[in-house]
């Protein structure tokens, strides 16, 4: 190290920590380098922790400051994320294994409602395994629902308006007005419970063994941006994270939040995901939430996505990950290293941000 705080440089710390241990201040400057501004915690309440722990998930919530203005008032806002694995085995019947995520996400939303939140996203396709490379039509595509009257959208509208919180549900999406056709979609849910739209995927992933072709249709429904009480917000599905123009039409129609719920495995997209979510920040100053599901979901029978590789049963692990970037390019750790909790992978990670009218990568 220089005799400042700086590092030599990134790559030689990480050669030295094979060596010998890494001083405080090195692992100081090296969270600085690669998660920028520090999120300060933000404190929840006993009743959020002990749910957390006596229902097997973490909890963490950080705090985004911005500079004090004095025109205009603070704008606090509370963004959470839910992390979450499949609870019963693909094999069950189908409803069940519905049933089983719901009631979960029904934990994990009243755990976000205990801290708070304003606006909660669950994970993409949030309501059964992810069967999408499978290529098997049934009984997969019954998971589908309409995106205005489904059970899983009216779940949320009443946990949305009993906990006076703006839900995103991704689904997969049965549109019965037009022949059925499906999509995976996100369902934008206001605090009052009403349905306030949808946004279609636009970008279907058809990468190597990542084929989810069959299921849907590309999404036409442009880049809408949704006026909540809690700030204008937008969804970037998934595979549409790779396109940063997808980023930038968001932002043109005045998106201040983001949310990329995701499904995706370490061999194809990890070292993607620290920066993806970070750069579209930066690049279009608007807040980003990214969610990617946790676990190893294996199913009966063994698929090939013709790609000269033997067929198999599961797809990879999906690695978590979840995090909220900031237009600073600072985001929350992905891991506490004193975390209060046991780990358990599922996780609901809440920011509270705080910023005037507007805001700026300076702030
Ligand atoms: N669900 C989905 O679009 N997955 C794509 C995986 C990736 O791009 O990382």
């Amino acid at each position: 190290m220089s005799s400042g705080e700086e590092l030599e440089s990134v790559e030689a710390v990480l050669e030295k920590a094979g060596k010998e241990p890494l001083q405080e201040r090195e692992l100081r400057e090296l969270r600085r380098i690669l998660y920028g501004k520090e999120a300060a915690p933000l404190s929840v309440s006993e009743e959020a922790l002990r749910m957390a722990s006596e229902k097997k998930f973490e909890l963490k919530a950080f705090s985004f400051g911005a500079a004090k203005e004095q025109t205009r008032a603070p704008r606090p806002v509370r963004i959470g994320l839910v992390q979450n694995r499949i609870v019963r085995p693909t094999t069950d019947p189908l409803l069940e294994q519905r049933a089983g995520i719901v009631e979960r996400l029904k934990e994990m939303t009243h755990a976000a409602y205990l801290c708070g939140v304003n606006v909660l996203c669950y994970q993409e396709a949030c309501t059964g395994p992810f069967f999408f490379c499978t290529r098997e039509k049934l009984p997969w595509t019954e998971l589908a629902e309409s995106a205005e009257t489904g059970p899983t959208i009216k779940t949320c509208q009443e946990m949305a308006s009993r906990y006076n919180m703006v839900i995103v549900c991704p689904i997969l999406e049965r549109d019965e007005l037009h022949s059925d056709t499906l999509h995976n979609t996100a369902v934008i849910i206001s605090n009052t419970g009403k349905v306030l739209g949808k946004t279609r995927k636009n970008h279907i992933p058809r990468v190597g063994d990542f084929n989810e072709s069959t299921y849907y249709m590309e999404g036409e429904t442009g880049h809408r941006v949704f006026h909540t009480q809690f700030g204008r917000i937008a969804v970037n599905i998934c595979y549409g994270r790779h396109h940063p123009l997808n980023w930038c039409a968001y932002g043109l129609n005045g998106a201040e939040i983001v949310f990329n719920p995701s499904a995706t495995v370490g061999a194809l997209s990890e070292p993607m995901w620290p920066v993806e979510a970070r750069c579209a920040a930066i690049a279009n100053t608007y807040f980003v939430g990214a969610i990617n599901r946790v676990g190893t979901e294996t199913f009966e029978n063994e698929f090939t996505s013709g790609d000269g590789k033997p067929a198999h049963k599961d797809f990879g692990h999906f690695y978590g990950s979840s995090y909220v970037a900031m237009p600073d390019g600072s985001r929350t750790p992905v891991r506490l290293a004193n975390t209060l909790l046991e780990s358990h992978e599922e996780v609901v990670t809440s920011a509270g941000i705080v910023s005037g009218g507007g805001w700026s990568a300076s702030d």
